[in-house]
Formats: C-alpha cells, sequence, structure tokens
C-alpha cells in the first residue's frame, strides 16, 4: 500500500539531500521538497526524485497574483510532480487561476492550498489582526479552498476531524506538524503524534526533522509507517 508519510527533505545541498534519499524506496515514502532544497539545488534535483519513482510534493506555496501563480502552476506540473501548492490567502481568483492552469494536463497533480501555517497559534494570528481562533480560520479557508475545486488543504491534524466533517472524506488534509512520541516541537505549535492524526482522519502526514535529525532515520520511518497503517 501506498505510504501516507510525506518526508520533508529540507537540506541545504541536493548531494546532503540525494545521501539520505539513497536509503528510502519508493514505497517507503512520498518526498517534499520546499523552498531550502528548490533554492539550492533547482529544478533537476526535483526531476530527478521524480524519475526515481518518487512522489513529489513540491511545496512552494505560491502566492501572487493570479496570473503568476498559474503560470508558476503549470511549470512545476512538467516536473512530473504528484502534488503542488498554492496560500489560500493568495484567494479565490488566484486559486481558480491555478487550477485552470493545469486542469487540461493529461495526469495533473493534485492541487492543495496552505490554510494557517502549523507554526502559528491564535496570538500569532492576532498579530495579523486576525481575531478567530485557528481552527476558524482554517475552517474559512478550507472552504474557499474547496469552492475553488482544489484537492484539499494543508491544516494541522488538530483540525482535522471537524474539516473532514466540513468538507468531506474526498477532500485531502496534508498535515506539518507531526510529532512522534518524545520528538522536539521546535517552531511547530499546532502539533500531534502521527498516530493521532491518522485516527483523526488525516490522509498524509508530513514530518521533516524527527526523521531527517534522527540517527536511525529508517527505524523513525518504520515506526511512523506502522502507525499510519493502524
Ligand atoms: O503549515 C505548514 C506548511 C508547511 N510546513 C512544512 O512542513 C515541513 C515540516 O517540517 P518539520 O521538520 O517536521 O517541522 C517543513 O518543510 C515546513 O516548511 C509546515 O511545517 N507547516
Amino acid at each position: 500500500m501506498s505510504s501516507r508519510l510525506i518526508i520533508a527533505l529540507d537540506f541545504a545541498s541536493a548531494e546532503l539531500a540525494l545521501n539520505f534519499t539513497q536509503q528510502l524506496a519508493p514505497q517507503d515514502a512520498k518526498l517534499k521538497v520546499g523552498f531550502e532544497l528548490f533554492v539550492a539545488a533547482g529544478p533537476d534535483f526535483v526531476r530527478k526524485l521524480v524519475d526515481q519513482g518518487f512522489e513529489v510534493f513540491l511545496d512552494l506555496k505560491f502566492h501572487d497574483i493570479p496570473n503568476t501563480v498559474a503560470a508558476a502552476c503549470q511549470s512545476a506540473a512538467k516536473l512530473g510532480v504528484w502534488m503542488l501548492n498554492v496560500h489560500a490567502l493568495g484567494g479565490d481568483k488566484m486559486m481558480l487561476a491555478a487550477r485552470e492552469s493545469i486542469a487540461g494536463l493529461v495526469k495533473p497533480p493534485k492541487l492543495i492550498a496552505v490554510t494557517v501555517l502549523t507554526s502559528m497559534d491564535q496570538a500569532q494570528l492576532a498579530k495579523l489582526n486576525i481575531s478567530q481562533a485557528p481552527f476558524e480560520q482554517v475552517s474559512h479557508l478550507a472552504a474557499l479552498t474547496q469552492a475553488c475545486g482544489l484537492d484539499g488543504v494543508v491544516c494541522s491534524a488538530q483540525e482535522a476531524q471537524q474539516l473532514k466533517q466540513q468538507c468531506g472524506g474526498e477532500f485531502l488534509l496534508v498535515t506539518p506538524g507531526i510529532r512522534p512520541l518524545g520528538s522536539q516541537s521546535d517552531d511547530q505549535t499546532r502539533i500531534l503524534t502521527p498516530l493521532a492524526a491518522r485516527q483523526l482522519g488525516v490522509d498524509y502526514v508530513v514530518v521533516g526533522r524527527p526523521i531527517t535529525q534522527s540517527k536511525t532515520p529508517l527505524a523513525v520511518i518504520k515506526a511512523i509507517n506502522q502507525d499510519l497503517a493502524e
């Protein structure tokens, strides 16, 4: 069965990332390439992972005017990635343009939108003049995302149960801020364990540092996959 684990490859170079990925097979996990690695290693590195058979989530959180985001989504889709994302705060016109830009492809990537970053709590939202609790804001942005025809959202696992009720089972929930028991929370605030996330209905968990900074990453991956298969 295909893994529900997405490993965040937050490495500073292609070499460091490849040292890590060469231990993995595509069935172990999907791989996420975000800002750090993409800026360092570029689209060729993404193509290399795709050619090796990995399902790649290109996490560049596009957030710009509709025309720019639509073009960026097309370029990203041409890399053969499995999933890509935009920022829901770009608004409905931007999300609609993004969706339209890849709709005609033979095998379009899944397109999802970031709601409220998992590093943010209510106090951080208040500083942005958002007075709602994180769930209220996530719920609002998820509704907007779904109305634009996207495949799902990035949110915290803490919001998963209510979001599944709101949006239905087919709407994908992709959740960073996942921490196995005993690991550090780092800069994440809205966190849950892999097992709790899966029990609440999350489709895919994103895990970076607890795996990539572990001395025994393969053991951590195996334990998380077991939890997700429960
Ligand atoms: O709300 C969000 C959106 C994206 N991320 C990304 O996920 C990983 C998490 O890494 P950890 O080391 O497990 O904290 C990272 O690449 C973020 O850019 C997120 O954390 N929250």
